[in-house]
């Protein structure tokens, strides 16, 4: 759809490691030694998700690939600035980009190495672009806290120099979120603006233990939310952004179906939604796509898309004068296509 083209975008929830240009991926898997198939469509059905996946476990098997040549510098660098070019042309006026640091250590590179990388990719994206970023460091979820503590205390140098938050990630069904409780604490009391994923697959108590034991200040996916009426109260009254990302969520089957996608029944309690791609490339995905699935199935209006892309602004962890920057950058684009 040309309008969905066209809207001024922003993106909060984007895994790096989700999200690498396909080709990118293809030439250097080749080139490493990775992979053996020398047809690209052979490799796409590798490192996409089909919708018989059956779980979020069996799609986070995808990452492996993007994984094994995500170790070096270079690379890092590259496909961070190849993910702001491609977001840039699809007018996405500003992303924060999440990624794992210790997922990236397999081969030696230091904790500091990759996140400068990923700090250097987006210098230079904004530099030949013009599209702002900033990034989110993952915690996983399958590792030990003291795992959590090393990331938060070693990212802590980076706060406000291109990191703003962190996140915790990974396997919800198999491990809670107040196994990370300590490393939480530590990150609130260092000023981290902190996001969880939690109540992505069915646990509705995840979202209250995520906010009243780890800080959260948003919730990235929060579907289990629906199931209790409490939890959607909780969600509202202590103003927590929901980071939603329906293919994502189809495919891991956190719903069954787009028709029981909660999104109508959050906005209707009044809770502050954004909608976002999670993994562009593992989901096939763009913001475009996303928005274009709500239009067509669940009847969203054109003018409750831009609703949702102004409650990114509001969610957007930046300060407050960025904010107004961005708020007058989106809407007068929004003006002269005559949607505000
Ligand atoms: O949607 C997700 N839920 C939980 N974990 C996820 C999701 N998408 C990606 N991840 C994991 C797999 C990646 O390797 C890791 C860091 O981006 O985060
Ligand atoms: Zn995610």
């Amino acid at each position: 759809m040309d309008v969905l083209k066209l809207l001024p975008k922003t993106e909060l929830h984007c895994h790096l490691d989700g999200s690498v240009r396909p080709k990118t991926m293809y030439e250097l898997l080749l080139k490493e030694g990775i992979i053996e198939v020398n047809d690209f469509r052979e490799f796409e059905e590798l490192v996409m998700v089909k919708d018989d996946c059956k779980s979020l476990i069996e799609y986070l098997k995808k990452f492996q690939y993007p994984l094994s040549i995500m170790q070096k510098k270079e690379n890092m660098e590259r496909i961070t600035y190849e993910l702001l070019e491609d977001l840039n042309a699809q007018n996405v006026k500003y992303v924060e980009i999440r990624f794992a640091p210790y997922l990236h250590t397999k081969e030696g590179l230091s904790f500091e190495e990759v996140v400068e990388s990923v700090l250097v990719g987006m210098e230079r994206a904004k530099k030949d672009f013009g599209i702002w970023s900033n990034a989110v460091l993952i915690c996983m979820r399958n590792e030990r806290v003291e795992e959590s503590i090393k990331v938060i205390k070693n990212g802590a140098k980076y706060i406000g120099k291109g990191v703003v938050a962190v996140d915790l990630a990974g396997n919800e069904q198999d491990f809670p979120p107040e196994i990370h409780q300590k490393a939480f604490n530590l990150a609130y009391d260092m000023g981290y603006n902190i996001t969880i994923h939690a109540g992505e697959t069915g646990i509705a108590e995840n979202i209250p233990k995520s906010i009243e034991l780890l800080h959260a200040q948003r919730i990235g996916h929060g579907i289990a939310a629906a199931k209790d009426p409490k939890v959607m109260e909780l969600l509202k009254e202590k103003n927590i952004f929901l980071e939603m990302c329906p293919i994502s969520n189809l495919q891991t089957k956190s719903v069954k179906s787009i028709e029981d996608y909660p999104i109508r029944k959050f906005l209707a309690k009044g809770l502050k939604v954004t909608v976002n791609t999670d993994n562009i490339t593992v989901s096939n995905t763009s913001l475009e796509r996303e928005y274009q699935l709500l239009m067509e199935k669940l009847d969203f209006t054109i003018e409750e898309v831009v609703g949702l892309i102004q409650n990114s602004i509001d969610a957007a962890f930046i300060k407050d004068n960025e904010r107004d920057i961005l708020r007058k950058k989106v809407d007068e684009e929004l003006r002269n296509m005559e949607l505000i």
